[in-house]
């Protein structure tokens, strides 16, 4: 049983363009919970080396700036920010420039202590009923005791595909490179390809996004049930 002042935490990992964070927002909406894209926190930082000229694969140089780096993730569904100090990135974060620098900061084993401690701060702070915290190693790592562990995932062709349809700039070639090297470096860190024990795996390559949404919340609907 949830104890009414503990928020549900649903925890979902997945590769890149996998739809964590679109379909975790859709279902934190639906729900009435909270909704943490951990993937911002460290979009966050790599915004941040840039625009102080810290060179990324320098790790120390990145640590050196934990101390300083001030990030706030907003967890309302409907208004989602990024902040660094004063300033709002909750778009520039999303920018190529960023997205190619990410995976540099986030392999840094003090960057991820960092920012899990972060994280896990957030989710228990939440005053909603439930949170959906959304990344790479939240079922393992950050909250490998959650009551609800998916791993959202979809064939590397679906997902470069939907990709490419958000992000139409670049070719659907660049695209599909920058996927997979960012996967590729990820999965350097941590597993997000396969389900650890006691995580429900949600395949959408053959599912809509309302579809994708339904699948997640019964599995969520399904743990509130047997507990
Ligand atoms: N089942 C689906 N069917 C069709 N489109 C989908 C589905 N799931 C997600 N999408 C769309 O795919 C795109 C990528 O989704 P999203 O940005 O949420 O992925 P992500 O896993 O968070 O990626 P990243 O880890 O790179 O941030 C979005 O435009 C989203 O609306
Ligand atoms: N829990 C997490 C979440 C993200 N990362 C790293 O951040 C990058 C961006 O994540 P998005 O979900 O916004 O695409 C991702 O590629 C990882 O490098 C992480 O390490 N752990």
């Amino acid at each position: 049983m949830t104890s009414p002042s503990i928020p549900l935490v649903v925890a979902i990992d997945g590769p890149a363009g996998s739809g964590k964070s679109s379909v975790s927002k859709a279902v934190a909406d639906r729900l009435d919970f909270a909704f943490l894209d951990t993937g911002a926190g460290y979009r966050a930082l790599a915004w941040l080396m840039l625009d102080r000229g810290v060179d990324t694969a320098d790790a120390a140089a990145v640590v050196a700036e934990l101390d300083t780096f001030d990030v706030e993730i907003g967890t309302h569904p409907h208004r989602h920010f990024v902040r660094v100090g004063e300033t709002d990135i909750t778009e520039a974060i999303r920018e190529p420039r960023v997205t190619a620098q990410v995976s540099a900061v986030a392999r840094v084993p003090r960057v991820r202590e960092h920012l899990t401690g972060l994280f896990r701060s957030v989710a228990e702070q939440a005053t909603e009923a439930g949170i959906v915290v959304e990344g790479r190693d939240i079922t393992t790592v950050v909250a490998p005791d959650a009551p609800v562990r998916i791993l959202l995932t979809a064939s590397e062709e679906a997902r470069m595909a939907r990709r490419s349809a958000q992000i139409t700039t670049q070719s659907a070639e660049t695209v599909a490179h920058a996927l997979r090297t960012r996967d590729r470096a990820d999965s350097q860190v941590v597993d997000f390809m396969t389900a650890a024990d006691g995580v429900t795996t949600v395949d959408s390559t053959h599912l809509d996004f309302e579809q994708t949404v339904d699948a997640v919340i019964d599995v969520i609907n399904t743990a509130r049930t047997s507990q």
